[in-house]
């Protein structure tokens, strides 16, 4: 089927929900709400406690943290928890990114300047360079690199030794990392969408440390709204307290959080308007799918990659859409929501 884009070609609106951060203030209220010891840290039960146990153990035995890979969605706590790792350990965290490593030598000057037991965390790790990822293997398995120097006949290479090291790395596609990089990681750990109740907890914090006066309800109307995800929450957050400020009295309660939210777009199952327009698509212009991510993409003018990372997951996990071999499918679950009424063809519609 050929798909005529111009219709959507104008550039997408500023996602509300979107899981990235929009801006540098983001940023910086991002990293003042950001909890800093493990204790604080809400959710990811399992993840949680089995990094208390080797973090225990590490610092017991004054030995360097294996290598830790973090993997996920964005916006559920990556960054965050590779801080809490260094700072429960004690250690000093040098941070940078795998498309920031262009050469060799930017990794090798990271790694060399180590002190003992440091952790080293380098986001979207699925984005090194292949020969910067040379350079790592051996530091991993060693704490030792090889490294050129000079040019032409002169050139020479050297061994290095590095101080012990904690690497951890995150990335929102685990599929995409090559099998030995994969393999030289100890502790793989998956972070999980948040449940209400969790999110509850982190902005009921966030509000008391911005000093928003909110109560349970409104709270947990954000909660429940915010994909399953602590970024997206304080930012709604934010915004619905603007909405309090000047169209109520600054309490965030349950009528302010659902008038705000409204306006803001986020539906009761805490989709926007991308969630919605990819549920439209798939159900008006695919019959319901099985539909491939190229054609989507096409579809709604957005990247596959933002689908793939950003959009699909939670639409997924929420059972609003199936990934199959075929491509993607509608459920029932997304006719209803969007109060269209399923094909006669139930047989072959999955879900509820
Ligand atoms: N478990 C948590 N408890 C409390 N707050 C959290 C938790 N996880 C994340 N947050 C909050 O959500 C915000 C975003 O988290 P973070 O930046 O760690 O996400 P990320 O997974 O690194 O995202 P990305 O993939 O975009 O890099 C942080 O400012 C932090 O305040
Ligand atoms: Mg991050």
């Amino acid at each position: 089927m050929s798909i005529q884009t111009d219709d959507f070609s104008s550039a997408p609106p500023l996602r509300m929900v979107s899981a990235a951060p929009t801006s540098p203030q983001e940023e910086a209220i991002e990293r003042a709400l950001r909890p800093k010891l493990l204790d604080e840290y809400v959710g990811q039960a399992k993840v949680r406690e089995q990094l208390e146990i080797f973090i225990g153990a590490a610092k017991m035995r004054s030995e360097a943290l294996d290598h830790v890979l973090l993997f996920g969605p964005p916006g559920l706590g990556k960054t965050t928890l590779s801080h809490i790792i260094a700072h429960e350990l004690g250690v000093n965290l040098r941070q940078t990114s795998g498309p920031v490593l262009e050469k060799p030598k930017d990794l090798a000057a990271l790694l060399t300047n180590l002190e003992k037991n440091d952790v080293l965390f380098i986001d979207e790790i699925h984005r090194l360079s292949p020969v910067v990822e040379e350079i790592l293997y051996p530091a991993l398995e060693d704490y030792k690199i090889d490294i050129m120097i000079g040019e032409g006949p002169a050139a020479r290479s050297i061994k290095l030794d590095l101080q012990p090291f904690t690497l951890v790395g995150a990335t929102t596609r685990a599929g995409m990392l090559t099998n030995p990089l994969r393999d030289r990681f100890g502790i793989v750990a998956r972070l999980e969408f948040y449940t209400s109740q969790e999110l509850l907890r982190i902005v009921t914090r966030s509000a008391g440390l911005l000093k928003v006066p909110m109560d349970e309800d409104g709270g947990f109307e954000i909660a429940r709204r915010s994909r399953g995800t602590p970024r997206i929450a304080n930012r709604l957050l934010r915004r619905v307290r603007d909405y309090a400020d000047v169209k109520g009295k600054g309490l965030i309660d349950l009528d302010i959080a659902n008038r705000a939210l409204a306006m803001l777009d986020v539906d009761p199952q805490g989709f926007d308007l991308m969630d919605r327009k990819l549920l439209e698509a798939v159900i008006h212009r695919f019959d319901g799918g099985p539909v491939g991510l190229d054609n989507i993409a096409a579809s709604i003018g957005e990247e596959r990659e933002t689908i793939e990372d950003v959009i699909e997951p939670y639409l997924i996990q929420q059972g609003f859409l199936q990934r199959t071999p075929r491509g993607r499918i509608a459920t029932m679950a997304a006719y209803r929501h969007l109060g269209v009424t399923a094909p006669q063809r139930d047989s072959e519609l999955p879900g509820i």
